[in-house]
Order: C-alpha cells, then structure tokens, then sequence
C-alpha cells in the first residue's frame, strides 16, 4: 500500500516560443485523489502533465510532491509511474519481464524483481498470463500489464495520460472502472489527462477543465455538471440550453424571450445567460408551462428520446431529452416547456 501524498503546482506556466502553452498556474491534489485535466485539444494539459513528470521545466513556478520541491529533479527522481495511450510495452518480451523492467533498471535482483511482478500482475488479475507474450494479449489485458508496469516500483504520483485512448468504446468503459477501483484500492494519487467528459466524469475525484492554457473550472463532477460557471463549461461537459436572462426578481430570473420569471441558481457576479440541461426541461400541453412552442423533431436514442422545440422569437431550438416511453404528440404540435425548480444556473459570461 502505497503511502499516499499530495501534489502541488504554485504559480507555474510555460511558453513554447510565442505560444503560451500554460498561464500561471495554481493546482492542488489530494493525497489519494484522482484529479483528471480535461479539455479540448491544445489547451495545455499534456504540458502539465509534462511539467509534474519532469520532462519540461517550467518558466516560472514549482511542484512539489508532499513537501518536496521536486521542479528541478529528472522524471526518475520523482516516485511517478506513468502510463501514456500507446502503452509502451517491448512486444518481444514476456508479460512478467515487462511488469519487471523497472525493476531492473533500479538493479533489484532477478528472483525479487519477478516475485514483486507477479504480485503487481495479481493485483490486476493477470497472473495466469505472466508468461506469455506482449503480442498474444487483447488490447484490454495490454492495458492491464501497463498498468501493473506503472505502479510495480510503488509511485507516489500515477500519470495517466489519453490510457484508454487505444480500446474501443465497450472495453474502454470496462476499463475505466477497473482503473478507478485499482486506484482507490492503492490510494495512489493520479493525474489523468483526458479530452473525454464521460471518461472524466466517471472516474474523477475532481475535474478541472482547461482552455487556452487555464483552468476554466475545478471542481467534484457533480458540482462541475450541475453548476457551470461559463458557457465553455456548460457545454464541453454535456449540452446545454441557453436563454437570455433580462433581469433578477425576489422570485427568480426574468427570461429576456418573454418575461417570464423562473426559479434558477444565480451566484452573485452571474451576468450572463442562464443554461438549463435538456434532461431538466420537461413537455406538457401546451399552455402549462413556462413557455409556449412547436415540438420541431423526437428522435428516438434508445434509454431516451431527443426533442427538439422551436420557441417564438427564438432561432435556435431548444433541446429536451425526455425519457424513452414518454408520450409525445407529433411533430409539428404546441407543447410547453416546463422549467426545472432546480437545475437551471446563471452563467458568469456572455
Ligand atoms: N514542443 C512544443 N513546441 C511548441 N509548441 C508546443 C509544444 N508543445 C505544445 N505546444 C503548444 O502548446 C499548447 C498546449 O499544448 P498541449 O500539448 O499541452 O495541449 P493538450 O491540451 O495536451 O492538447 P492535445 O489534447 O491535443 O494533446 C498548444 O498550443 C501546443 O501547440
């Protein structure tokens, strides 16, 4: 059992010529925490994930792991296992040599190097494998010997960057829970770099949500999907619906479409519009709710059913995803939209 410690980046940022790849930054992680950077491409978090490695120095700023200063260490001075998408693995060597080859390289003896191999391969239920070759493994059970490659020198920090990035979608979301339990069973402190919100929703302790070099947001994946602090948030993780907001009241927000007044979260400083999931939006007959449209199109996605509502005076439908088996009328009827008691959140920007 690893002891586990906590990570920390103070004030660092980085440019690769003009390009400012990371802003200052400031990130703190838990001991045993599993903390994913998400976002789209270029957004700077396979550079962070550089810098805790120790592949880049930073321009500016430190990392420290518990209360070291580790900024200025080679990456094999770190305590880190780390584990990238195209795992690495020497394809002519066995699965217990590759578990193994760490260990080698920090000199441990033959016979304690494949004892501590074969412990780490049971961890992750492959010791029956341990013998065979890298290229008669599946591509989830590859995964698996990288994994067990990662932790078998027992890290401090697990880095993870895109490690299921290779497996098709079934195998993936199997391994994304085996990852998490084997993460928590170790308490091992991890890092995973991701551009895939399911991936991160599912498996983080925390999220933090990157653009242009700068966490947008951090935060538990409940408060991040639940409350969205900027439009770029409210829709990288899952969609959302946005209404112009005309003005605050004692009972709510004023809808700029039509005056009405519905309840919504509105943290102070909250100028922007107000975006409302489509699984909180629900259909009545029309007239019942808070706003009156056209249902435009339902189609049908298996647990759910995507609705889309054309509202007057507004050019974009709404979304509405109501569950499989709810009765709609045909396309083309008035149906109300019916708002959320709670659910709805006051963006931040524009
Ligand atoms: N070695 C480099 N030289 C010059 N520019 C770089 C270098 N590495 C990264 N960059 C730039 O820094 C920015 C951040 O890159 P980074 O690789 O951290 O993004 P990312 O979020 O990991 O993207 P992806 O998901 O595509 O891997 C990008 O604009 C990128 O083009």
């Amino acid at each position: 059992m690893t002891q586990s410690i906590s990570l920390r980046l103070r004030g660092v940022s980085k440019f690769y010529g003009q390009v400012q790849a990371l802003k200052p930054l400031d990130l703190e992680v838990a001991p045993g925490e599993l903390l994913s950077l998400l976002g789209p491409s270029g957004c700077g978090k396979t550079t962070t994930l550089r810098i805790i490695a120790g592949f880049e120095t930073p321009d500016r700023g430190d990392v420290l792991l518990g209360d070291r200063d580790v900024t200025d260490l080679p990456p094999n001075q770190r305590d880190l296992g780390m584990m990238f998408q195209n795992y690495g693995l020497f394809p002519h060597m066995s699965v217990v040599d590759n578990v193994a080859f760490g260990l080698r390289m920090r000199g441990m003896g033959r016979d304690a190097r494949r004892r501590r191999a074969l412990e780490m391969l049971d961890t992750v239920r492959l010791v029956d494998f341990a013998d065979r070759m890298i290229g008669q493994m599946s591509g989830g059970q590859q995964q698996r010997v990288a994994l067990a490659r990662a932790l078998v020198t027992d890290p401090k920090l697990l880095l993870l960057d895109e490690p299921l990035g290779a497996l098709d979608k079934n195998l993936r979301e199997q391994m994304q829970f085996e990852l998490r339990e084997t993460q928590k069973r170790l308490g091992i402190t991890t890092i995973l770099v991701t551009h895939d919100q399911e991936e991160a929703l599912t498996m983080s302790d925390r999220i933090a949500v990157m653009r242009g070099g700068e966490v947008m947001q951090i935060g538990s994946p409940t408060e991040i999907y639940a409350r969205p602090r900027s439009r770029f948030v409210s829709e990288f993780l899952g969609s959302s619906n946005l209404f112009e907001v005309a003005g605050r009241t004692a009972g709510g927000i004023r809808l700029a479409l039509n005056g009405a007044v519905v309840p919504a979260l509105a943290p102070t400083g909250a100028t922007g519009p107000v975006a409302v999931r489509p699984e909180r939006l629900a259909l009545g007959p029309a007239g019942t709710g808070t706003l009156d449209g056209t249902l435009a199109d339902a189609v049908f996605r298996g647990s759910y059913v995507t609705c889309e509502v054309m509202l007057p005076g507004r050019e974009t439908p709404v979304i509405v995803q109501a569950a499989a088996g709810t009765a709609l009328p045909p396309p083309g009827s008035s149906v109300a939209l019916i708002w959320p008691e709670d659910g709805a959140v006051v963006l931040e920007d524009a």
